[in-house]
């Protein structure tokens, strides 16, 4: 199929140059977001050397005020010309190839810093397929994050502590303490420890890099088809900020999460039995926690709205346990997550791309009732 599409380029260009949008439908333009997830999408620019082997650009987010993105597949067809196939997604605000992450941060991240000092619990995801662009946008994030922590705008004295881990199917290490691995439990109360989980005092933007620096190093690492950097694991990096003197288990919470990146079938055939093992288990994760946000109370599962105690089912995956706070009614600290779907725009990647701008819309149409 891939070498189909690249003998057909030129075509897919051309009729992509034809494609005219669809007229908008009255009324189909806005869905609900609830207030606290946020869903927004980047698609990130086609690179150079994708461009020399021939790759085009098949997402288009459209420049009118529709938010909507339309993406061409190049049909194979056994007579005659191939046709384009264009289908069109409303997944969130959607942020193009042109777009700096500051941008993205200013818009949908930097509130959930104030946020968490304040004692609630703010979570960002990036995901995506392998490719398009996570690592690169929450390395950004973290930076950002880093420097606004401590430009003094924040009011209050808070300890500020630092825990970088990853996650490897049900497996778990932390990555300021050189990979050790570490057990994912329930406490007899139902919270998730990360037991004998190092955690650093950080004091200052630099502090703060120089320990993302050290994780970044010790990040589980394979070459994919994709991407020969691809991150083979969900990286988690946890900013908790401890009031003093305040009752212990009220401390605000920052999660920035690097998903691992989903791998399409066909991506998968020339990898060993020990990378194919690691890509089920990695998107069985991704599928639990797909689950898990379609069982929130309120969540529309296309047959109508979740009970308020749907059995949502986060013990399925060790990614889902350590976010249960984002799925537990009796969580007591408010909640507000922001998801980023990351988009390769690649004509030969549309198939995963499609997945991941669904998925964006399914968490845009939601509307859990939540803490
Ligand atoms: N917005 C962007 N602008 C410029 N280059 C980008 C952008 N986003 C991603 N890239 C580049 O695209 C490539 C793939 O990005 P990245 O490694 O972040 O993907 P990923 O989704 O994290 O992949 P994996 O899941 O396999 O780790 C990298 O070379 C990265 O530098």
């Amino acid at each position: 199929m891939e070498q189909f599409l690249l003998d057909n380029a030129a075509r897919h260009q051309m009729l992509v140059q034809r494609f005219k949008p669809p007229r908008q439908k009255t009324g189909s333009k806005s869905k609900t977001t609830p207030s606290n997830i946020t869903v927004v999408t980047r698609v990130r620019p086609i690179s150079s050397e994708e461009e020399s082997s021939g790759q085009v650009v098949a997402v288009f987010p459209r420049s009118d005020s529709s938010g909507a993105v339309d993406l061409h597949e190049l049909r194979r067809v056994v007579r005659g010309f191939p046709p384009l196939i264009s289908s069109s997604f409303r997944p969130g605000k959607v942020f193009g190839a042109d777009v700096q992450t500051k941008i993205i941060y200013d818009d949908v991240v930097h509130s959930l810093i104030p946020w968490a000092w304040d004692g609630n619990v703010g979570t960002l995801f990036a995901y995506g397929q392998t490719g398009s662009g996570k690592t690169f946008t929450v390395r950004g994030i973290e930076h950002l994050v880093a420097q606004s922590l401590f430009d003094g705008t924040l009011e209050g004295e808070r300890n500020i502590y630092l825990a970088i881990f990853e996650l490897a199917g049900n497996s778990a290490y932390d990555l300021l303490n050189a990979r050790a691995s570490f057990p994912v439990r329930e406490d007899h109360l139902g919270t998730t420890q990360l037991v004998g989980i190092q955690e650093f005092q950080i004091g200052s933007t630099s502090e703060l890099l120089a320990l993302l620096d050290t994780a970044n190093e010790l990040r589980k690492s394979a070459p994919t088809v994709k991407n020969d950097g691809s991150s083979r694991s969900h990286a988690v990096c946890r900013i908790r900020f401890e009031r003093p003197s305040q009752e212990p288990g009220r401390d605000g919470i920052l999660y920035l999460i690097d998903l691992a990146g989903s791998e399409a079938a066909r991506d998968v055939f020339s990898h060993s039995t020990e990378r194919m093992k690691e890509t089920r288990e990695i998107n069985m994760s991704l599928s639990v926690l797909k689950d898990c946000i379609r069982s929130m109370p309120g969540m529309d599962k296309g047959d109508g709205p979740a009970p308020s105690k749907a059995y949502i089912p986060f013990r399925q995956s060790t990614l889902t346990k350590v976010l249960k706070h984002l799925f537990d009614p009796s969580e007591s600290r408010q909640c507000r997550t922001t998801v980023i779907a990351c988009i390769n725009p690649s004509f030969l990647d549309t198939g995963a791309s499609k997945n991941t701008l669904r998925y964006a819309e399914m968490l845009c149409q939601s509307q859990p009732a939540l803490k």
